[in-house]
C-alpha cells in the first residue's frame, strides 16, 4: 500500500493520502454501494483535495478541485484519457459499441462523427425540434395540471434525442420505442454502477463456468438493445431525413467498419443526464424559490405575455443561462464523472508535496466536490443563479466539471445546453412552481437515486399557470426557432 516512487533527484513521491484499509482488500468495504459520489466528496474534503484508495490492489485517485482535475485530465491528457473496464462490460457490450466505456478505434471514430454532428447543432440545426419538444412539454404539463411532470422530463429529453438521432418524435410518451429505451437505460445505469453488479465487486466470480446470472442477463440485454436500435435505424432510413443515425451509417466507410451501432451510446448517454438535470431544476424551484421572481421579471421584460421564449431571445436572457449553469452546479447528474484510467506512471506536485500516480490508476474528477468547493463558491449548497452574473451580464470565464474533461469531455454539450435552456425558459415563462401541500422533499442523499447518474427520486410539484393569457397563448406559439 505504501507505493513510493524515487525520482532521479533522490526525492520520494508517495500516493496521495487516503483512509487506512484492510490487508489485501484495502478500502473495498468502506466504499458504499450507493451514493459513492458523496463518500468521495467527503474524502476529498477531509484529505484536502486529492485522495487515493486501494481497491483490492487497484488504485483509485480522487480529484476534488477544478485545478487538480484540469491539471491531470486536460494538461496531462496523453496519459489520463483511457477508460477502466468493468467485468460486466464484457457481457453487455461485447463489440464495444459503448465507446464511452472504451478507448481505441471505436472511441476515435465515434468522436470524429460526433464532431461533425455537433457542428450542425452549434449552427442551430436542431433548435427547431428542441423548441418543439419544450413547447410540447409546457402543453402537456398544462393539460395534465402538473400530474406526471416528473416523467414528462424523461419524455421530452428522450424525444428530443430520438427526433435528432432517428427522426422519431415521441409526443405521447406511450411510444413503445421510448418505453424500451428508458427500460434499457435504467438497466444499464444500474449495471454499470461499479458496486451494483456482483462481478464488478468480485471479478474472480467470473471464472465460474456456465450460465451465470450476469452472463444470461448481459446476453439478453444485448439482444434486446440490438433489436431496438435496428428498428430505430430502419426508421431513420425510411424517414429519409438528415438524422444523426444517417451520419453514423455513412461514417468511416473507408475502413469498411460498421459505424452504425455507435449511435447507440450517443443517444442513450443523452437521455438520462438531461432528464436528471431538468428534474433537479424543478427541485431547485421548490427548495430555493427566492430567485424565481428575478428570472421571470427578465423573461417578461424581453418576451412579454403574448408569445413564448425562443432561441432568438437567448442573448437577451442571461438570467436563464445562469439558472441552467447553477442547476448544473447545484445537483449535477453525473456526480463523480465517468472515470479515466492512466496509461503511464506520473508524478504530480500538489500543495508542496510530490504525489505518485501509478500507471493503471482509475481517476475520478469528483464533480460533486468540485462544484461545491467553498474556495470557489460561497454558500455552495444554496441555489443562487446570481453567482454566474455580473450585474445584468453573464460573468466571463465560465467553467464546469459537469461534462467531464479533456479528450473524453462530453461530446453532447451543445445539444444538452440547448435542451436545458429552452425548457427552463419556457417553463419559467408559463408557470409558477411550488411544493405541493404534502410534499416534504428535502436535499439529503436519501432523496436521490445515488447510482451512476443521480436524479432526484420522484416527487410531486404544483405547476400553476402564471396567467390566463399565457395559458391561452401557449399552444398557439409559433415555432420561433424555425
Ligand atoms: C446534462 C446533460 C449531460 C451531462 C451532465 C453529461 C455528462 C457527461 C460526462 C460527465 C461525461 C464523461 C466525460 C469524461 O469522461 O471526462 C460524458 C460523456 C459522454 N456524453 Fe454526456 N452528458 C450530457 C449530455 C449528453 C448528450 C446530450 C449527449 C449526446 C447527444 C452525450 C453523449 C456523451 C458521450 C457519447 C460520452 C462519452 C464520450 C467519450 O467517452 O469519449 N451526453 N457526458
Amino acid at each position: 500500500w505504501f507505493v513510493r516512487k524515487r525520482r532521479s533527484s533522490g526525492s520520494v513521491a508517495v500516493l496521495p493520502p487516503g483512509p487506512k484499509g484492510l490487508p489485501l482488500v484495502g478500502n473495498v468495504f468502506q466504499v458504499p454501494g450507493k451514493h459513492m459520489a458523496t463518500y468521495f466528496r467527503r474524502l476529498c474534503e477531509k484529505y484536502g483535495g486529492m485522495v487515493s484508495l486501494n481497491m483490492a490492489g487497484s488504485t483509485f485517485i480522487l480529484l476534488g478541485t477544478m485545478d487538480l482535475a484540469k491539471e491531470v485530465m486536460e494538461k496531462r491528457s496523453t496519459k489520463f484519457s483511457d477508460r477502466p473496464t468493468l467485468p460486466i462490460y464484457r457481457y453487455i457490450d461485447p463489440d464495444q459499441i459503448y465507446w464511452a466505456f472504451f478507448s481505441g478505434r471505436t472511441q476515435f471514430v465515434g468522436r470524429k462523427l460526433t464532431g461533425g454532428i455537433m457542428a450542425g447543432v452549434r449552427a442551430g440545426e436542431t433548435e427547431a425540434l428542441q423548441h418543439f419538444e419544450a413547447l410540447t412539454t409546457v402543453n402537456r404539463i398544462l393539460d395534465n395540471r402538473g400530474r406526471g411532470w416528473f416523467h414528462e422530463m424523461e419524455r421530452t429529453s428522450a424525444s428530443a434525442v430520438l427526433s435528432a438521432a432517428f427522426g422519431l418524435g415521441c409526443p405521447t410518451g406511450e411510444e413503445p420505442e421510448l418505453k424500451q429505451i428508458i427500460r434499457s437505460l435504467t438497466e444499464l445505469v444500474h449495471a454499470v454502477t461499479p458496486s451494483t453488479s456482483i462481478i464488478n465487486m468480485l471479478p474472480s466470480l467470473d471464472l465460474l463456468p456456465g450460465p451465470m446470472p450476469w452472463r444470461k442477463w448481459g446476453a439478453e440485454f444485448r439482444r434486446r438493445e440490438d433489436e431496438l436500435f435496428d428498428k430505430l435505424g430502419d426508421h431513420a432510413k425510411a424517414s429519409g431525413m438528415n438524422t444523426w443515425a444517417a451520419s453514423f451509417a455513412n461514417g468511416d466507410s473507408k475502413s469498411g467498419r460498421d459505424t452504425r451501432r455507435l449511435i447507440n451510446i450517443f443517444s442513450i448517454a443523452a437521455i438520462d443526464t438531461t432528464t436528471a438535470q431538468m428534474q433537479s431544476f424543478v427541485l431547485a424551484c421548490l427548495l430555493h424559490p427566492s430567485w424565481i421572481g428575478r428570472a421571470q421579471a427578465q423573461i417578461d421584460a424581453v418576451v412579454g405575455e403574448d408569445r413564448m421564449p425562443t432561441f432568438q431571445d437567448r442573448a437577451q436572457l442571461p438570467y436563464v443561462e445562469a439558472v441552467v449553469r447553477e442547476t448544473l452546479r447545484w445537483r449535477l447528474p453525473v456526480r463523480m464523472g465517468i472515470p479515466h484510467q492512466s496509461t503511464a506512471d506520473d508524478i504530480l506536485e500538489y500543495k508542496g508535496q510530490e504525489y505518485f500516480i501509478p500507471k493503471g490508476s482509475i481517476v475520478y474528477a469528483v464533480s460533486w466536490a468540485i462544484e461545491h468547493d467553498e474556495n470557489c463558491y460561497e454558500n455552495p449548497e444554496e441555489f443562487l443563479p446570481e453567482r454566474f452574473l455580473e450585474g445584468q451580464k453573464l460573468k466571463s470565464g465560465y467553467e464546469t466539471s459537469a461534462f467531464g474533461f479533456g479528450r473524453r469531455v462530453c461530446p453532447g454539450v451543445p445539444f444538452a445546453e440547448r435542451s436545458m435552456w429552452i425548457n427552463v425558459a419556457m417553463i419559467l415563462w408559463a408557470f409558477d412552481i411550488h411544493k405541493s401541500a404534502h410534499c416534504s422533499y428535502g436535499e439529503s442523499d436519501t432523496e436521490f437515486k445515488g447510482e451512476f447518474t443521480n436524479p432526484p427520486l420522484e416527487f410531486p410539484a404544483v405547476f400553476a399557470p402564471r396567467s390566463a393569457r399565457r395559458e391561452e397563448k401557449r399552444d398557439k406559439s409559433e415555432n420561433g426557432a424555425a
